[in-house]
């Protein structure tokens, strides 16, 4: 099976058992090769593993941080996921920040930015951690959008796209640039961070059924050669 399933007592003990985890797969990869490169989910999953891992007060210098996926809205807003990892990572100096969208976008979302900026980063990420929405998107690939076949290609050269969800969804109703399923399974370790009893039921379906186009969460799950560590909660 390519995944692992953890299940947690609570929430809490979730954001701390993964924060350990990122931890581990974060220090062996600054022992074997002198620093690391973290992909992170937005969202509401993730702040807490985070806030839990920036506690362990790391060494912020060796570090490259990028979102999995961003809101095509200007920095300073509410709903950027950048600056809501920049907020969990608060007292952790000297971290290098990779956006993948421009500080005042303008006009359509185009992933041009996003594609620049990722051709400065390491080749495989060590660590990508993800969340999942009751929708079963992962990132910004959710079901509906245009091109989500494309962007759920393993096989595809682009390492983000531009996405327009369709419906937009209520929690950040705004187009996205999204890693792609191809870039987000370049990654050493990846995480995969559930919580409630609606989600792993979703979850649960598309381990049995491999039908992205409707839970997009299934491409990750079944591609061949990953392995997703799941850890989850109600
Ligand atoms: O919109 C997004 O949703 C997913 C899931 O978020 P959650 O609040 O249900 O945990 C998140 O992983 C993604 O980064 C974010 O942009």
């Amino acid at each position: 099976m390519p995944w692992t399933e953890t299940r947690h007592a609570n929430a809490e003990a979730l954001a701390a058992a993964v924060a350990t985890r990122l931890s581990a797969m974060l220090d062996e990869a600054i022992a074997a090769r002198g620093a690391a490169t973290l992909a992170l989910a937005g969202g509401r999953t993730t702040p807490p593993i985070l806030r839990h891992l920036a506690a362990e007060s790391r060494d912020g210098s060796k570090l490259t941080i990028l979102p999995t996926d961003e809101r095509w809205v200007p920095a300073v807003h509410a709903d950027c996921n950048l600056r809501q990892l920049r907020e969990s990572f608060a007292g952790v100096d000297g971290v290098r920040w990779v956006a993948l969208v421009p500080e005042r976008p303008r006009g359509k979302a185009d992933a041009a930015f996003a594609n620049a900026m990722l051709a400065t980063v390491d080749a495989a990420f060590d660590a990508c951690l993800l969340g999942m929405g009751g929708d079963g998107h992962f990132g910004s690939l959710f079901p509906g959008a245009a091109n989500l076949d494309e962007a759920l290609d393993p096989g595809s050269a682009d390492a983000a796209m531009a996405i327009v969800p369709d419906p937009m969804p209520a929690a950040g109703p705004h187009p996205r640039i999204s890693l792609s399923l191809a870039r987000l399974l370049h990654s050493r370790q990846i995480i995969l961070a559930v919580t409630g009893n609606e989600k792993h039921t979703v979850l649960a379906r598309a381990m049995r059924e491999n039908d992205p186009m409707h839970l997009p969460i299934a491409a990750l799950l079944h591609a061949a050669g990953s392995h997703v560590e799941i850890h989850w909660s109600l």
